[in-house]
């Protein structure tokens, strides 16, 4: 369990309407996992659960190979979160911000918060309430990279921030895994950022894990064909991933393109992009 950053045994949480369905995954140390799926999919109560800021139904989780929830403090001092909206007090200045941190977090590093704080362009005795949606997610990232976190897990949270300062924060997230006793676990609506950067992609659908890969894996294997009814027919179902109907053509997700290539040599077969993947796993029709 040393090795492994996080994980997570048949996880269920249960709501009225919804329920997360007995998850397993595992985070590496050294790794920089995606979480993907659809709105509603599950990702934020799934990150909810790993922070024990909800209580889950049934299941183990482990994080630096410690349950949870026994050693909660402890761990919480070594985890880095970003959400996609403010955490701290609006009436605050990020100079009282850190003031509250530095009295929460036994390895708080001014010298590190003030340098975020300086790369950010954010005012430090500027009242939160004045900061643009961006300066609050930025503010949260100098907090998150301020107190050597071992695990930094970010919820939709570069979502709302410009390109420019995107790009930026996911060099900083290459840089934080650099350290191979450090992990990320980052969920995103933007699957091209992902693409960039994670080691590994999970993708979440309807409460359900669909898989969890390696992201050169998904990258170098699946792949799109086009193509008319006539070839449609005659593929072997069981190589069918998923399908699309469109108007005068099908497009099919395949696991193994390269195979299927060698098969199939009239078929065009193009590599899928993560996007993509999702999409027919989520729209189209599956086998
Ligand atoms: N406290 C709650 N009580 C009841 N249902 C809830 C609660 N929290 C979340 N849900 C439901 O759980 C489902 C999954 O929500 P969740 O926020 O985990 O999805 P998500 O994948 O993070 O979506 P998004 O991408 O939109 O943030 C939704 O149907 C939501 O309504």
């Amino acid at each position: 369990m040393g090795d492994n950053i996080l994980e997570i045994k048949n996880l269920s949480k249960n709501f009225k309407d919804f329920s997360l369905n007995n998850l397993n995954l595992i985070i590496p140390r050294g790794v920089i996992m995606g979480l993907i799926g659809e709105n509603g999919a599950g990702k934020s109560t799934t990150i909810n659960c790993i922070l024990n800021e909800i209580g889950k139904s049934t299941g183990e989780i482990y994080i630096f190979g410690k349950d949870h929830i026994v050693a909660e403090t402890k761990i919480k001092d070594k985890i880095g979160v970003v959400f996609d909206e403010n955490h701290f007090p609006d009436i605050f200045t990020p100079k009282e911000v850190g003031k509250c941190m530095s009295g929460i977090f036994s390895n708080w590093e001014w010298s590190t918060y003030n340098n975020y704080l300086k790369q950010f362009e954010l005012p430090e005795n500027k009242n939160i309430k004045d900061f643009s949606k961006g300066m609050k997610v930025k503010l949260a990232f100098s907090v998150a990279l301020s107190h050597r976190a071992e695990f930094l897990i970010l919820d939709e949270a570069t979502s709302g921030l410009d390109p420019i300062i995107r790009d930026d924060i996911l060099d900083i997230l290459i840089d934080f895994v650099q350290n191979e006793n450090h992990s990320v676990l980052v969920s995103s609506h933007i699957t091209s950022d992902l693409e960039k950067i994670a080691d590994y992609i999970t993708f979440l659908h309807k409460g359900k894990i669909v898989f969890s890969y390696l992201k050169d894996d998904l990258i170098d294997n699946y792949g799109i064909i086009s193509c008319g009814a006539s070839t449609f027919d005659i593929f072997d179902q069981a190589e069918i991933v998923a399908y699309r109907k469109e108007d005068y053509q099908y497009k099919i997700l395949v696991k193994d393109r390269k195979s299927i290539a060698q098969k199939y040599s009239n078929a065009i077969i193009e590599p899928a992009t993560i996007e993509e993947i999702m999409l027919f796993y989520v729209k189209g029709e599956l086998q």
